[in-house]
């Protein structure tokens, strides 16, 4: 398949984040062809774009969701995270089925597409569900399948072991499959050191929730005499890829240690404001060279998958936290809800506009009163634009939607299977 987009502004990612006027870019298979200020007429297209008023920029990627918890969505609102996991969410997880499971991922996807999301890292139970939905929309995604508990019984490496062998690096690389104890306070020490023997031989990365409170923070001082980020480390977690998600309460031996074992960070305020679990530290992180990336949590906790409404959170609450508006700038928080992400898939031609790298990408419509006058492109998406403003999204050189309709999922089918078990 090759698709032409023509006469479009494009942002670039490079050391700089910098935006490019009225170019042509032609997409063949899952791959940028060509950028080019004219028109190239040997390039014979299947497909074309129109991209007056149009943004394209690398699509954005959510570094850590539980996608079916759309089904949950406002449920135990205005409780702390502890108050509201074990009183309101786990007891309705306990309740939920396969189908619950693969219809709330196929809603959420919907809505992440519809707000410009080309890729994903999930975590959740029933894990086989949420992938074959991540399959079915054409997303790219990394799923995990979620431990928790005392032993790695038997019955969870089956589990693993065939989500794994049915998903793993299916279409071209563009799911695959990651290990994810829920968290330390969830797992036993026996129990994670199980998973990591178990990601080593199958050489798959780590999701889980790291330092997301200070009630996590004081439980692993008090139980093991280490925070919960050199807990981590000295099991021998960071030998592996780890995405390790808020990263809130941090000492800065904790920041040091992800710095120096190249830890994913998963960003996600919107969560972390609603449920009272503190603000990250992603200013010191982004200072001392970390990783860092943006997720939005699950949606009971956020309570949406808006990704750009996420950005924008990210580069206020720390200015306003640390009163300095020079921190966490749009084209940080830019790249850290874009090429950053390219680190959880091991795919470094991908997040950025570039010849030869992977075709996942967003096309914004700029023709909103929002966002004109058009005097700075990435400040007006970071500090102006709404998730409605996405007009096009494609992943490995697929349309996924276009003038906002969604081309991989039925979404009134979905309403009205959730309507059927809900
Ligand atoms: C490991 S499967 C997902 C598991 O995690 C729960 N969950 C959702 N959001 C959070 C969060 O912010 N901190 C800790 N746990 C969370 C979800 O309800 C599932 O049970
Ligand atoms: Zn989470």
């Amino acid at each position: 398949m090759k698709i032409l987009i023509k006469n479009i502004d494009i942002i670039r990612c490079k050391e700089e984040v910098k935006v490019e006027k009225n170019v042509f870019v032609g997409i063949e298979n899952d791959k940028i062809k060509f950028i080019s200020k004219n028109f190239l007429s040997d390039f014979k297209a299947d497909y074309e774009i129109d991209g007056k008023n149009k943004l394209l920029m690398p699509g954005f990627i959510n570094s850590h969701t539980h996608l079916p918890m759309s089904l949950l969505r406002s449920v135990g609102s205005d409780t702390s995270l502890m108050d509201w996991l074990y009183n309101h969410i786990f007891p309705k997880e306990r309740t939920l089925t396969k189908n619950h499971i693969y219809l709330g991922s196929l809603l959420t996807l919907a809505e992440m597409i519809k707000c410009g999301t080309t890729g994903i890292n999930d975590m959740y139970f029933m894990a086989g569900e949420v992938a074959k939905a991540a399959y079915d929309s054409g997303i790219r995604a990394s799923i995990g399948v979620n431990i928790v508990g005392d032993e790695f019984k038997d019955n969870m490496k089956l589990e693993i072991k065939d989500i794994y062998e049915r998903y793993n690096n299916i279409d071209n690389g563009r799911i695959n499959i990651n290990l994810a104890p829920h968290a330390m306070y969830t797992c036993s020490k026996e129990l994670l050191k199980g998973v990591l023997s178990y990601a080593k031989k199958l050489n798959v990365s780590i999701h889980t929730h790291i330092a997301e409170t200070q009630d996590e923070y004081n439980y692993s001082m008090e139980k093991f005499g280490v925070s919960p980020v050199k807990y981590f480390d000295d099991l021998g977690y960071f030998d592996l890829k780890v995405m390790a998600a808020h990263c809130v309460h941090l000492n800065d031996e904790d920041i040091d240690i992800m710095v120096r074992k190249k830890v994913i960070c998963s960003h996600n305020p919107t969560s972390n404001l609603k449920l009272a679990s503190g603000i990250s530290p992603i200013p010191k992180l982004l200072k001392k060279g970390a990783i860092v990336t943006i997720g939005t949590d699950g949606c009971a906790s956020n309570n949406n998958v808006n990704i750009i409404e996420e950005m924008h959170i990210a580069s206020l609450i720390h200015k306003g936290y640390n009163l300095d508006p020079t921190l966490v700038k749009s084209s940080q928080v830019l790249k850290m809800a874009t090429t950053s992400g390219k680190y959880i898939f091991g795919i470094n031609n991908m997040g950025d506009i570039k010849e030869g790298y992977k075709a996942d990408l967003t096309i914004i419509d700029l023709n909103k009163p929002h966002l004109y006058p058009n005097n700075d492109t990435i400040s007006n998406i970071v500090y102006s634009a709404q998730g409605s403003d996405v007009d096009t999204v494609i992943v490995d050189g697929k349309i996924l939607m276009e003038k906002r309709e969604l081309k991989t999922i039925d979404l009134e089918k979905v309403y009205y299977e959730i309507e059927k078990i809900s």
